[in-house]
């Protein structure tokens, strides 16, 4: 079964990211960056700034958006939910940060995100892309398809916008 692609964008500005609440579903109730799936024929980009635009109010330039992270989530208890991310960090944008039915928005400091509110693996992959770094991750969850059962994090020179 092909795996569902979806994307993620981190505004960042002034040591803060802007996450959301979720608020329906998948991942309802946790925090999570904002973005959904990839459109048929729409490129990972597009979609990065176009889940923006929705969830967040904001409109960016997709030159301003920079592929950060390229992750692969694994649920062998619920194979349904299995999906990869592609993670785009942007500094520059237009407009009011608002929230929909679907996430409410929030700053967090980029030292202290709410881990624990987050899913499992945000701890390993976000502290390196909010210092810049470029990673690939790939997280397997466990039976309760809540905590890890197993993560492996490259930092890479140039995060594979392909896979
Ligand atoms: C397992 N660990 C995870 N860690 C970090 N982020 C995760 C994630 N698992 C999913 N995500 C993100 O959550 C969004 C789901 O979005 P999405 O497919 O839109 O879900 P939702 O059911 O709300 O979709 P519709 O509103 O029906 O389109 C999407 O950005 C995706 O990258």
């Amino acid at each position: 079964m092909p795996r569902l692609r979806t994307c993620l964008i981190l505004p960042l500005r002034d040591d803060r990211v802007l996450l959301g609440h979720k608020l329906r579903g998948f991942g309802a109730g946790k925090i999570t960056g904002i973005g959904g799936k990839v459109e048929p024929g729409e490129s990972l980009v597009r979609a990065a700034v176009r889940e923006l635009e929705e969830e967040a109010g904001l409109s960016a330039d997709p030159a301003d958006a920079d592929l950060a992270a390229y992750l692969d989530f694994r649920f062998p208890h619920r194979p349904e939910w299995d999906m990869v991310s592609h993670v785009f960090v942007v500094r520059r944008w237009t407009g009011q940060v608002r929230g929909c039915d679907e996430i409410r928005p929030e700053w967090f400091p980029v030292q202290a995100p709410p881990f624990s509110q987050m899913w499992d693996e945000n701890r390993v992959w976000l502290p390196h892309v909010l210092r810049g770094e470029r990673v690939h991750l790939a997280a397997t969850y466990g039976a309760d398809n809540d905590h890890l059962t197993a993560v492996n994090l490259q930092v890479v020179q140039e995060v594979d916008a392909t896979m």
